[in-house]
């Protein structure tokens, strides 16, 4: 059908992470959804171009690799037919059951220092800088690096949706169609904590990166949108490349940090269908204003399509 009046929108395909993987050291481009199948598909290929060891192989895993084999595994779970809630359970860690709270890795170590690597680039070099938020003043928006197409879009689309769609359904997580994403930084000199907030997000993804630091725990508190008595909060600590996933408005910050440095990569998680009817930060019908981007999530209501066939 031909359609008019209606924007068209740009697409790109969601395999960054998985599909036409180039492995440099071997001249080959693969496919990769965990160590049996790269062995199953490539091991002939790769021995030939000299991967013969166990430590070759083990190498070329951990080197070339973004995302944790636990994290690939959980995607691919959740997005199989039959998968629910309960199968899905039992491949993550429950952080808090009654906050929803949960924990699983993200990314392998070797690309969590190579991203650092780039980071710290990107700080030192004179390149326009945003903040990353209204309440962090050092980090960096993935946008500005230029990862938020290849790297976090195809993480929402392809790996995320399916995960949020079965622990969060109720929180738009089968509707995310945008997102912020942002690293920060905590260091001595720096900002050093964050005080308790909720996110401008339906959902939350926060990654550990590194260095070594000591303190700067993340704390829990209970839903902002329905306030509790004051209760102990739950401590949560950082473990290099694993994520955790909660809601946006379940109230949190982080503890001071006591040495070192921190950096987090923070995916706020968004879903129009949710936020449209309801402003997570006012609590109103948003008042919509025009944005670059992904703006703030919202969306106006798309234009009606036309079948042009009918108008001849
Ligand atoms: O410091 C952290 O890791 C948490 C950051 C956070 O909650 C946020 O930026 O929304
Ligand atoms: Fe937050």
């Amino acid at each position: 059908m031909a359609t008019a009046g209606a924007p068209r929108r740009f697409c790109r395909c969601a395999c960054f992470c998985t599909e036409n993987l180039y492995v440099a050291r071997y001249g080959l481009h693969v496919r990769f959804r965990g160590e049996q199948q790269l062995r199953r598909d490539y091991g002939p290929i790769l021995r030939s171009r000299g991967c013969v060891s166990t430590t070759d192989f083990q190498q070329l895993l951990a080197e070339d690799a973004a995302l944790a084999p636990e994290f690939l595994a959980v995607a691919e779970y959740s997005a199989s037919p039959g998968a629910d809630l309960k199968g899905l359970l039992q491949r993550l860690e429950t952080v808090s059951e009654e906050k929803r709270i949960y924990r699983v890795p993200v990314f392998t170590a070797p690309f969590c220092q190579a991203l650092l690597e780039e980071l710290e680039h990107f700080e030192q070099s004179d390149m326009p800088k945003g903040r990353p938020n209204t309440m962090n003043n050092y980090g960096v928006l993935l946008h500005e690096l230029g990862l938020d197409e290849p790297l976090v879009t195809p993480l929402r689309e392809r790996f995320l949706q399916p995960l949020m769609a079965l622990l969060y359904p109720d929180c738009g997580g089968g509707q995310l169609d945008s997102h912020r994403a942002f690293v920060v930084k905590y260091a001595l000199g720096q900002d050093l904590e964050l005080g308790c907030h909720y996110d401008n997000a339906e959902l939350t993804l926060n990654v550990a990166l590194g260095k070594v630091f000591t303190g700067g725990a993340l704390y829990f508190g209970g839903l902002f949108q329905a306030p509790t008595a004051l209760t102990e909060p739950l401590e949560v600590e950082h473990v290099v490349g694993q994520g955790i996933l909660h809601r946006g408005g379940q109230l949190h910050g982080a503890r001071p940090l006591a040495t070192g440095e921190r950096w987090n990569l923070i995916i706020w998680l968004r879903a129009s269908a949710v936020r449209n009817r309801l402003c997570p930060m006012c609590c109103r019908a948003p008042d919509l204003v025009d944005d670059e981007g992904f703006g703030d999530g919202f969306t106006r209501e798309e234009p009606a399509t036309v079948d042009v066939c009918a108008l001849t």
